[in-house]
């Protein structure tokens, strides 16, 4: 007997998030009232249904450069200490209403230095408004462990100062380190020194490889630069292939991927929204889930791509029939890749990831006989 989830059960089911961006997630309320009080007159409109619709278009874009250049207004308005703090609070609140327990959000400090913000100010700022927002998610009702990931930009060339940022923060919420930014022509051992250093630190990172470029890219994070994780990592299809009776075979690259159990942080509605795969049908996550990848599922970017954890999860319901059995896989999967001490790593999974789906999964059992006929439905 296999439960299909509800809206409702994927809301309240504890969720693992460790790919979203903290500009891309801005409330469209917020980014308006934070124009209006810092100065900031570039914004395209200041009526906020204007706005939201402004950032959904990102959802056409079809490139990764058209995408991203919904940036320049998100980090437009969070050039001070109180904006970031808010911009960061807001995202624990939301992130922990849509029932995540665990979250790594990533932000590129260099970005808000426009008006004479320190680096150090900016990741103070955001750290503060974790706390602030955590803590006012507890009181009302929703717990979460919110840690920052510090990514430097691609295009730039503060990759080792951004690292060094990222170990002098790590005992702070900083859990580690990232590249973001267009992906072609900017291939990740551009900043090889700085990995290098991170290394020698025994610090985490991830990498943004395969979206916007393909295996080169991949090959490049994990055999040169020692990517713990790989950010999308949609493009490691290109070294699978398939037969007619639908059997794969594993190139090199695809099968230390998954011998190693490198984690892959996809994000399915963002992967459609840059052209990285066509739509959410075709999307690979189902093919490498099944191949046993360690593939977890991730936001991105919630205002420009229209999402939440709740939505993407449910996306993969209504897509690729998934249960409440995959959601906690693709959840375990992330809570086992988080860049987290092992033994709270464990903690969470055993202590909260676990026990929600459980508790999920035995409300199936009780309710009226009607109920079961529309919710139970028997895949055996
Ligand atoms: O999907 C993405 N790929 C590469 N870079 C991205 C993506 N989404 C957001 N970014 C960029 C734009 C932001 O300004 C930056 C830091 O969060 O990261
Ligand atoms: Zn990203």
């Amino acid at each position: 007997m296999h439960h299909v989830p509800t809206i409702d059960n994927i809301q309240r089911a504890p969720k693992v998030l460790l790919h979203d961006h903290l500009d891309g997630g801005l409330r469209p309320q917020t980014v308006v009232e934070l124009a209006e009080q810092t100065g900031y007159e570039a914004l395209p409109t200041f009526d906020v249904d204007e706005i939201t619709q402004w950032f959904a278009a990102a959802t056409e874009a079809g490139s990764l450069e058209e995408y991203l250049e919904r940036f320049a207004h998100t980090v437009g308005v969070m050039q001070t200490t109180p904006a970031i703090s808010r911009v960061a609070a807001e995202c624990a609140e939301d992130l922990a209403a849509d029932g995540v327990v665990y979250a790594e959000v990533r932000y590129a400090p260099e970005l808000s230095t426009q008006k004479g913000l320190t680096l150090d100010e900016v990741v103070e700022a955001i750290l503060d408004g974790f706390r602030q927002g955590a803590a006012r998610a507890t009181q009302a009702g929703h717990r979460i462990r919110i840690g920052v990931l510090l990514c430097a930009m691609r295009q730039e060339s503060r990759a080792t100062e951004i690292a060094e940022l990222a170990v002098k923060y790590r005992d702070s919420g900083v859990v580690g380190f990232d590249i973001a930014g267009p992906e072609a022509g900017f291939p990740p051992t551009r900043s090889l020194d700085a990995f290098e250093y991170l290394r020698r630190e025994n610090c985490h990172f991830t990498i943004h490889a395969g979206e916007g470029f393909g295996l080169p890219s991949i090959w490049e994070a994990i055999q040169w630069c020692g990517a713990a994780r790989l950010g999308h990592g949609v493009r490691i299809v290109d070294d699978i292939d398939i037969d007619e009776d639908g059997n794969a075979t594993l190139g090199r690259l695809a099968s230390f991927v998954r011998d190693r159990r490198i984690p892959l942080e996809m994000c399915p509605r963002s992967n459609v929204h840059t052209g990285t795969v066509p739509s959410i049908e075709q999307h690979p996550l189902a093919l490498l889930r099944r191949l046993n990848f360690r593939v977890t599922v991730n936001t991105d970017n919630r205002l420009m791509s229209q999402t939440s954890m709740t939505h993407e999860f449910d996306t993969l319901v209504q897509q690729f029939g998934y249960t409440l059995d995959d959601l906690q896989w693709l959840t375990v999967n992330a809570m086992k890749s988080a860049f987290l001490p092992f033994d709270q790593r464990l903690a969470l999974i055993n202590e909260v990831v676990k026990p929600g789906y459980a508790a999920l999964r035995s409300e199936s059992l009780f309710g009226t006989v009607a109920d079961h006929t529309t919710s139970l439905i028997s895949r055996a």
